[in-house]
């Protein structure tokens, strides 16, 4: 039988974020990583940059040492990243990709146009751990991940939630029957189906209603509504959003 769960997966980058405004050691990435499984986390996000502006090497050390929940390691598909994920053999990995000048993940990972690369590239990962491919919600890209042996795509809602934040409530409808349609595609191609990006209380519910969707993972919104309900007290909203949904 499907366990038809919806996990939600904590994001923490930017309590690093945070903590290297300043320098120094706090707020300590890991210590939210715990708190966040006392809420009901059911795993961990954390992206390893090439450039460490956020989680850094020991943050991931720290991490895979002491969860008890699974580490989802996000990371580019590179050689470093490739040595970084098979000596720690994460529970989960999500290709992601990234440019030096972008702010947060600005689109999906090509996916399509580099199949024989990252065939290769997630083979050996593959071998202790789910492989993910963040990708946008685009029929072509989903297609081409069900070929290069990912178990899991996490379809990028950020569009979805700029057009919902910004009120183009068309261009938000769009978005949202393209993800629709990604979840349907994606799974009926055998992979199972994740989300995130920039998801906050009035978007989730539903991008959590999809009825495909097996692990939301979410960091930027909880950890700023952290500042007003505390981290317990905004994971336990978006988990009730979650669960209202289904
Ligand atoms: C891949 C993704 O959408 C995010 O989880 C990612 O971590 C975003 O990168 P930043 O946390 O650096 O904004
Ligand atoms: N992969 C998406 C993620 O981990 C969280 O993204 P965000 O909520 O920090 O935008």
């Amino acid at each position: 039988m499907q366990d038809d769960r919806l996990r939600l997966g904590i994001n923490i980058d930017h309590v690093a974020t945070v903590r290297n405004a300043r320098g120094g050691y706090v707020p300590d990435p890991l210590r939210a990583a715990k708190l966040a499984e006392r809420a009901g986390a059911d795993g961990i996000t954390a992206h390893l940059r090439e450039d460490r502006r956020h989680i850094r090497d020991a943050d991931i050390d720290a991490l895979v040492a002491e969860l008890s929940v699974p580490l989802n390691f996000e990371m580019a598909a590179t050689d470093e990243m490739h040595a970084i994920a098979l000596r720690h053999k994460p529970h989960a990995i999500c290709l992601v990709p990234e440019r030096r000048e972008e702010r947060t993940t600005e689109g999906g990972l090509e996916v399509a146009g580099d199949t024989e690369r990252l065939a290769a590239f997630i083979a050996p990962l593959a071998e202790h751990s789910r492989v993910s491919l963040f990708v946008a919600a685009d029929p072509t890209q989903i297609e081409a991940a069900s070929r290069v042996g990912a178990a899991v795509v996490e379809i990028h809602t950020g569009a979805y939630c700029d057009a919902h934040n910004e009120g183009r409530f068309e261009d938000r409808d769009f978005e949202l029957a393209r993800i629709r349609a990604a979840a349907e595609q994606a799974h009926a191609a055998g992979l199972e189906v994740h989300a995130g990006h920039g998801l906050a209380f009035d978007t989730v519910g539903p991008i959590a209603a999809i009825p495909e969707m097996r692990e939301l993972n979410i960091g930027h919104f909880l950890i700023g509504e952290a500042i007003f309900l505390g981290l317990e007290g905004a994971i336990g909203h978006m988990r009730r959003l979650m669960d209202a949904a289904r």
